[in-house]
């Protein structure tokens, strides 16, 4: 097994900047692809164990590239998250003023988070979205572009400068990132861990939504994330990708996701994982009679009622 990450590059993203949070990046190579698709590819093909990409952000949801990534194509599996706080600079060559601005790029993600900034300080600048932040300082450096929100560390990396740092519309803007690999057992559960899965529903009924849901909410599960995306098949139809708090080896979870997978069309696993926004300490006690002691006394009483020896 090759021992490297592929990310979201070029080199300068902040996807890099939050692999190398990761310990063990110290001893994996790190290599940057030109898109998200590109990187999952990799891990894909075997050229890469595992591929670091963006998937939600605080301002705007989603990554929809990402989530379409994993709703599609050859199952991968979530491995880890990482949370990074993001504020972006405005990279230009240097020399270059606010008013010489005609142009500027970043990654589509970056543009509902620096929108007012954009409206304040550059209204008639015209926007063109590049494969990434770090991409858009690279086009700057080559003169396609004036200007890129891309994250301060990048512009040394492209001989740029920052014209203006700190730049975020939202206080405490944040973004997720997930180490996606082929599918394998699921890390042992932390005690503060997510479970991912896309649901498919099998009919479309009033209600099928509320069904869905209810199979986490009878087990007292809470969830993280409900994204709909067009499955393709025509307007109106959706999959949902859920993140639900908890480990696919907790009862509550397992039974939950039995449950879906009677009443779907189809679930995909897309891993259970340590939640990086909190810690142990933080997650509160299961509600009562959702514990795994609960289920594992409630099975067994129905094992004795079946026995005749109740
Ligand atoms: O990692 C990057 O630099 C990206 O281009 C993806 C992205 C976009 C917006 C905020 C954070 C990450």
């Amino acid at each position: 097994m090759p021992a490297s990450y592929a990310y979201l590059g070029p080199e300068g993203t902040f996807t890099e900047a939050a692999l190398r949070t990761l310990p063990e990046t110290a001893t994996r190579e790190l290599v940057p692809y030109v898109s998200v698709q590109s990187a999952l590819d990799a891990v894909r093909a075997g050229e890469a164990e595992a591929a670091f990409v963006p998937i939600e952000n605080s301002v705007e949801g989603g990554i929809t590239t990402t989530l379409d990534e994993l709703v599609a194509g050859a199952p991968l599996m979530i491995y880890r998250e990482v949370l990074l706080s993001i504020t972006f600079a405005l990279l230009v060559r240097p020399g270059t003023k606010l008013s010489d601005i005609k142009t500027v790029s970043a990654h589509p993600a970056a543009q509902p988070q620096v929108r007012n900034w954009l409206k304040n300080n550059l209204p008639d600048a015209h926007w063109e979205s590049a494969a990434s932040n770090a991409d858009a300082a690279r086009l700057v450096q080559e003169g396609q572009y004036d200007a890129a929100f891309a994250g301060e560390f990048a512009a040394a990396l492209y001989g740029l400068e920052a014209l203006e740092s700190g730049i975020h519309d939202a206080e405490n803007a944040q973004t997720r990132f997930v180490l996606v690999g082929r599918p394998a057992r699921p890390a042992a559960p932390t005690g503060a861990d997510k479970t991912s899965v896309v649901l498919w529903q099998r009919d479309d009924h009033p209600g099928a939504l509320r069904d869905l849901l209810g199979e986490f909410a009878t087990r007292g599960i809470n969830l993280m994330l409900l994204q709909s995306r067009p499955t393709g098949a025509g307007i109106g139809n959706y999959c949902f990708c859920i993140d639900a708090e908890g480990h696919i080896s907790d009862r509550r979870v397992a039974e939950a996701l039995m449950g879906l997978k009677r009443i779907c069309l189809e679930v995909r696993f897309l891993g259970s994982y340590p939640r990086a926004d909190v810690g142990v300490e933080d997650v509160s006690a299961p509600r009562t009679g959702t514990s795994d002691e609960a289920f594992v006394s409630a099975s067994d009483w129905v094992a004795r009622c079946q026995d005749g020896r109740f």
